[in-house]
């Protein structure tokens, strides 16, 4: 029937019904596809960028003096020779043979390494090179954004809020909290003196500098740490650096996501987030302890604590107040590492250098007695601030040590031009780097130069002398603001102990004055050490 016929429905062709949410995953595809491919050309850009950058890095320094490069790997291999022990020599050796400015290639980065004063003094006073080189972001897990890591209008502003809480008065209240811990250095030295037996002394020197350190930067109710505290504290540190290191000499580690894959980077991800936990808690603490001593009447004087550390002071002053709990804290840990290991260095190579040449250590014994007395009861007088300034041979000996053994030897500046005052080109993006150990034996400044000689440092043998010859704090807008602190924490601790004890060689043969301290035999980590630790014996002055 028509009518039926009418009604009944022609097939219809099946359609394919979308599953539900299809139409979302075709977009999400979608996203995602251009997600990558914008990410691949990204990649592809900075590739590009990179490749065009290191082409020109490779066109300026083409005629600078270098060792000759292979692909790759540059002369990574020359410096890293022989295994980490030897990273030093080799550096030393690659710079003496082709310096005074010299190119070297670690992989893809170049190091354009100056030793002329004429470009130290370029570099380290500019104030448009004043960013440190991409290899201390390697050190920004661990301190952050504290002063080491900071550049440009940021490290002014911090500066200017760090530096008047070291300044010289407020050192003045940390001598006694040095003076201390030197004296439980000393106690500590008994034992060995009543044995006679030879031990490394370079460990304690970074035991009892740390000591000093965190409660003069962070607070001084760390005197009761006890020794394991500070020695757990100090593993951290150790730890933290160590890792540092092992990365800028394999330049492939600077690569985040490389590193995350190396057995390295859980140990630095855990002694990171231990340094933290422990610095902030400090942090919340002091702020407490400063809310309860804010005086409730106006009228009334705020309580002051009888003996204050940097962050008592911080966070008690104007400037202070401008920094956030996370600054503060990656401040004072930069303190910490910077300023500890530095002067723990310093101070065991002075003490190898003495055990070395005793007739230095004599004229200093001498200047010791002349100004603290040279009676047994007289060795154990506390030292003041007021006769630190008289112990001018003794900083002349500080002096000397940190010319033959610049404890930070190499330090770097971003390079965002072109050229330098001798006569040569550094390419932009090449890590501009001071190389102390040869600044400090050029035979033009320094005559005789493998001869430790305190002496070069009176005043009529100074003048003359290029001011930018010697650097060991470095100088300009980035030098070290914790020069004074180390000068008289390291003076504290050096009289203390030799006003106690006369420090030895290992052996007697060793003694012989002239013995060239030259060849003592050195490695990097952050800081300079002696290989094989700094061996010496003592014997009581009384
Ligand atoms: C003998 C001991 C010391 C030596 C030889 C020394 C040497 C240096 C050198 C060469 C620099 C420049 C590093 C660079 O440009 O990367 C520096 C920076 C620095 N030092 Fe020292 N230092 C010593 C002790 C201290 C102490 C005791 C403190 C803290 C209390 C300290 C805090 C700092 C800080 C925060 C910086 C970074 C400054 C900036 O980048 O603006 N240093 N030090």
């Amino acid at each position: 029937m028509q009518v039926e016929g009418a009604l009944v429905r022609a097939p219809v062709a099946p359609v394919a019904l979308a599953p539900p949410g299809a139409g979302v995953v075709g977009v999400g595809a979608l996203l995602l596809a251009t997600t990558v491919l914008l990410l691949l050309l990204l990649l592809a850009e900075r590739a590009r960028r990179a490749y065009r950058d290191y082409l020109h890095m490779h066109k300026v320094v083409a005629d600078m003096p270098g060792p000759p490069t292979l692909p790759l790997v540059g002369n990574l291999l020359d410096v890293v020779a022989g295994g980490d022990d030897y990273i030093y020599d080799n550096i030393c050796r690659l710079v003496a043979r082709h310096g005074p400015t010299v190119r070297v290639w670690l992989g893809p980065e170049l190091v354009v390494g100056i030793t002329d004063p004429r470009d130290v003094e370029f570099v380290a006073t500019s104030q448009e090179l004043i960013d440190k080189s991409p290899f201390y972001g390697v050190l920004e897990p661990l301190l952050g954004l504290g002063l080491s890591c900071l550049g440009g209008q940021e490290v002014r502003r911090h500066r200017k809020i760090v530096m008047p809480s070291l300044h010289l008065d407020i050192l003045h209240d940390f001598v006694d909290t040095f003076r201390r811990e030197a004296l439980r250095f000393a106690d500590r030295l008994e034992q060995h003196a009543d044995d006679g037996e030879v031990f490394d002394v370079a460990p304690l020197c970074v035991e009892y500098s740390l000591a000093a350190a965190l409660q003069t930067i962070m607070s001084t109710e760390l005197d009761d740490a006890g020794d394991e505290g500070r020695r757990e504290f100090g593993g951290w540190l150790q730890g933290a650096m160590d890792v540092f290191m092992y990365r800028v000499w394999r330049p492939w580690f600077l690569n985040d996501t490389l590193f995350r894959l190396s057995g390295r980077h859980d140990q630095y991800v855990r002694t990171t987030a231990a340094l933290n936990g422990f610095t902030e808690a400090i942090i919340v603490d002091k702020r407490q302890q400063l809310a309860a001593r804010k005086p409730s009447d106006a009228t009334e004087a705020p309580r002051r604590p009888r003996r204050r550390a940097f962050l008592d002071n911080i966070l008690d002053s104007e400037e202070g107040s401008a920094l956030t709990d996370s600054e503060l804290r990656d401040e004072v840990k930069t303190l910490l590492c910077t300023g500890a290991e530095t002067s723990a260095s310093t101070l065991s190579f002075v003490l190898m250098v003495l055990s070395l040449r005793q007739d230095i250590q004599d004229r200093l014994v001498q200047e010791l007695d002349d100004v603290f007395g040279g009676d047994a009861a007289d060795a154990a007088r506390p030292v003041t601030m007021e006769e630190l300034p008289h112990l001018q041979y003794l900083e002349r000996v500080i002096k000397e040590t940190l010319r033959m053994f610049p404890v930070l030897p190499f330090f770097t500046r971003s390079c965002p031009r072109d050229w330098l005052p001798s006569g040569h080109t550094a390419p932009r993006g090449a890590h501009l780097t001071f190389f102390l150990p040869a600044l400090h034996s050029d035979p033009r400044v320094w005559p005789e130069p493998r001869r430790f000689d305190p002496d070069r440092f009176l005043p009529e043998r100074s003048c003359g002398r290029h001011p930018f010859s010697y650097l060991p704090f470095s100088a300009g807008p980035r030098n070290c603001v914790g020069q004074r602190y180390a000068m008289l924490l390291l003076k504290v601790e050096v009289a203390t102990l030799l006003r106690r004890f006369r420090v030895l060689a290992p052996d007697d043969t060793a003694d012989v004055p002239g013995r060239d301290i030259a060849d003592v035999p050195i490695k990097v980590t952050l800081v300079i050490a002696v290989k094989g630790g700094v061996r010496i014996r003592v014997q009581r002055r009384h």
